[in-house]
């Protein structure tokens, strides 16, 4: 059975009088691929906020691997092991690939200075870069600069640098935004590979991309919960067909 990695209880935020996010409760299992869906305005990008640390809660505790991270800012956060990966906007965009997954890399071992000193280390950042190149699939472009890759290429090292800090628990944010059939088919692929045996929560529009993809989903409606379950037990649920999937359900 696994361990409960990302725990959220009674989770609340309000702006003003207005109350966004109601009493959450979820609890993120280790190793699963955790979907939150919900009509737009449900508050799924506040609960990612939260989460990060780019918001504090209102009322309500965050637990990260059994530590309280609720109110921590994002950096904190990050540093505890839980990385987000929005649109493209970790990428250095006139480095090469293989440039920013090094930087990626490098930020992990960051303060220790005398890491720099021994050469094998150095070998070992090498690898692991290599490593992550193979993982998104950019070895053959390694050496190209990240601005002048195709979008889905770019949101591919994205991903990648996320995974260079060897989170416990990586947010995506609509992975999906802005690509093609053919670019949504082969992202889905790829992030079904590289988080294999990771813990991931993913906010996307494309109900196909989910019901691919996720082993549990989370239905999200005017800011609380109103179901979670395996794809099949969301698709099947009268009350998450009446509240959102509506039609699209069949
Ligand atoms: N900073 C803010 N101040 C006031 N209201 C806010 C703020 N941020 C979000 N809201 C409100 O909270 C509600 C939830 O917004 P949120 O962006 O979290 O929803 P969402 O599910 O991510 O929507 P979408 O699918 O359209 O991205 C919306 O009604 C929004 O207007």
């Amino acid at each position: 059975m696994s361990r409960d990695i990302l725990v959220l209880d009674h989770l609340c935020k309000s702006f003003g009088p207005v109350e966004v996010t109601r009493d959450v409760n979820l609890v993120i299992r280790e190793g699963e691929r955790h979907a939150l869906i919900g009509p737009n305005g449900a508050g799924k990008s506040t609960l990612f906020h939260l989460i990060s640390g780019n918001y504090k809660p209102t009322s309500g505790s965050i637990r990260l691997d059994g530590d309280e991270i609720g109110g921590l800012d994002p950096a904190r956060v990050n540093r505890r092991g839980l990385a987000r990966s929005f649109q493209i906007t970790n990428i250095f965009s006139g480095l090469s690939v293989a440039e920013n997954l090094r930087l990626a890399v490098m930020r992990r071992y960051g303060l220790q200075f005398n890491f720099w000193r021994r050469v094998t280390h150095l070998r070992r950042v090498n690898a692991e870069v290599d490593d992550l190149l193979q993982k998104i699939r950019l070895t053959a472009k390694a050496r190209s600069i990240a601005g002048d890759l195709p979008y889905s290429d770019q949101r591919s090292l994205e991903i990648g640098m996320t995974l260079a800090s060897d989170p416990k628990v990586i947010l995506l944010d609509e992975p999906m935004a802005g690509m093609s059939h053919e670019e949504t088919e082969y992202t889905t692929d790829l992030i079904r590979d590289i988080t294999a045996g990771r813990t991931l929560m993913i906010v996307e529009h494309d109900m196909d991309v989910i019901f691919t993809l996720a082993d549990r989903i989370t239905v999200l409606v005017y800011g609380e919960i109103i179901a979670t379950g395996t794809p099949q037990q969301i698709r099947e649920s009268a009350r998450v067909k009446e509240a959102y999937l509506g039609e699209e359900a069949g």
